[in-house]
């Protein structure tokens, strides 16, 4: 007996979708979760919810390159009139033809500055200073060169890193409009699993509880726990999902209970949820019985099997789409890049295979089975092998970041 005879099949317009198209839907199926303000000091790793705007010209005010002399119209020797250190406004007069002022880099240049003039191009001689005629502007950086005020200088959509808040910083932001990492909760299951220690006959060590925080954290995700979920009795899974439908987490990972065997429950509990298919198996190898729904609460549930490889390939074929469209993100575009070496394609199906890439082409890891992790623990990439690809022709690269 299969599960399946005795349970609603999903639509077919959800099944055994290519893999190009099950990532497209799994990013186009969920409404980004709502906005908030944070302190920059917390915003590391977000998501910008609407554009990054600066409310005043970048830069603020006439500032000087160098350290030198602001000098006024006409040719040297020029007098000099004053110090203009970083940190304060020019608020002597304007300087006049034949003026100069001693200037430091980032200090505000004096009105009437036509220049500045470095210090090793310089001769100071009591109040005079020499040097050679500059070009008009010579090292100002002129208010508003950089952005006018209202610039939009980063779309919303766009993770915010480390240049991103010294650029927020810079603008006078101190708390950005972001989207929390989605909170991914992850139910680990088969009674053959161990957590420690050796496996012994009929045991297989759980490979998934250590893999899947680190991977959520760099997909843009923040996982709310891993739990350990008994195969039988039927149901221990749709009572693991209820009991924990408070924890406050967008998403739940199950692992191992995409198939069809008796012992599989997912499929039974979102037939009895009545939950809204997204995607149900995918044209790829492996992993194909990885599958997407909603239950009617607008929880996300997602379908990982249980061999480890073909999970990982899963988590970024289905998870990373579905985090990034959480958080408004685009789903990321692949880079194409040629790939090199002996793999076999497969019929009507998009093969994922972990690579090593130079910088000019991929080569396969080897060690990539469904259940081995050896080609993925050492490979820069996993490589999408369409059924059409020929060596050395571009595959497309997901670059394994985390
Ligand atoms: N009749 C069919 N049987 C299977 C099909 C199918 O289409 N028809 N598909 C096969 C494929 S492909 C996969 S993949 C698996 C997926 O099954 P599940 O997601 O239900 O996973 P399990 O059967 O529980 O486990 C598969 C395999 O992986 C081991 N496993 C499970 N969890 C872990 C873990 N956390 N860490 C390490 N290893 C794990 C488990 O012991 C099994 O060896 O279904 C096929 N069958
Ligand atoms: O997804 Mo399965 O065999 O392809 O592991």
């Amino acid at each position: 007996m299969t599960v399946l005879a005795t349970t609603p099949a999903p639509p077919a317009s959800c099944r055994d979708l290519p893999w190009a198209s099950a990532r497209e839907r799994a990013h186009a199926a969920p409404a980004p979760l709502s906005a908030r303000h944070v302190p920059l000091a917390r915003a590391a790793g977000l998501t910008l919810a609407d554009a990054l705007r600066t409310p005043q010209p970048m830069p603020g005010f006439d500032t000087a390159a160098m350290d030198g002399y602001a000098v006024g119209a006409g040719p040297g020797p020029w007098r000099v009139r004053g110090i203009a250190r970083a940190g304060g406004a020019w608020t002597g007069r304007p300087l006049d033809t034949g003026e100069a002022a001693e200037i430091s880099t980032g200090a505000h240049v004096p009105v009437g500055a036509r220049a500045v003039i470095p210090l090793e191009h310089t001769d100071r001689t009591g109040t005079h200073v020499y040097g050679p005629t500059p070009a008009d502007g010579k090292h100002i950086r002129r208010t508003g060169e950089d952005a006018p005020a209202d610039a939009p200088l980063a779309p919303a959509g766009t993770r915010i890193g480390p240049a991103l808040l010294g650029l927020a910083a810079a603008c006078g932001h101190d708390t950005l409009p972001v989207r929390l990492r989605p909170r991914v909760r992850v139910l680990v299951t088969g009674d053959e699993l161990i957590h420690t220690g050796r496996p012994g006959p009929g045991q297989v060590r759980d490979a998934l509880g250590p893999l899947l925080p680190p991977l959520i954290e760099a997909l843009g995700g923040e996982t709310a726990g891993v739990h350990h979920i008994p195969d039988r009795p039927i149901g221990s899974l749709a009572t693991a999902v209820r009991t924990f439908s408070h924890d406050g987490a967008d998403v739940t990972v199950v692992t191992g209970s995409t198939s069809v065997g008796v012992t599989d429950q997912l499929r039974i509990l979102l037939a009895d949820a009545d939950a809204r298919w997204v995607v149900d198996a995918v044209a790829c190898r492996p992993g194909p019985p990885q599958l997407l729904a909603q239950l009617p609460d607008g929880h996300w549930m997602v379908g990982l099997p249980g061999n480890p490889f073909a999970a990982l390939v899963a988590a970024h074929t289905l998870l990373a789409p579905l985090l990034a469209g959480l958080t408004g993100r685009p789903l990321p575009a692949l880079p194409r890049i040629p790939l090199t070496g002996d793999i076999r394609t497969a019929p009507g199906r998009t093969r994922l295979i972990p690579v090593t890439w130079d910088g000019l082409a991929a080569r396969p890891v080897g060690g990539h089975r469904p259940a081995f992790l050896h080609g993925a623990a050492l490979a820069d990439a996993l490589a999408a092998v369409a059924p059409d690809w020929r060596p050395g022709h571009p595959a497309p690269l997901i670059l394994l970041t985390g």
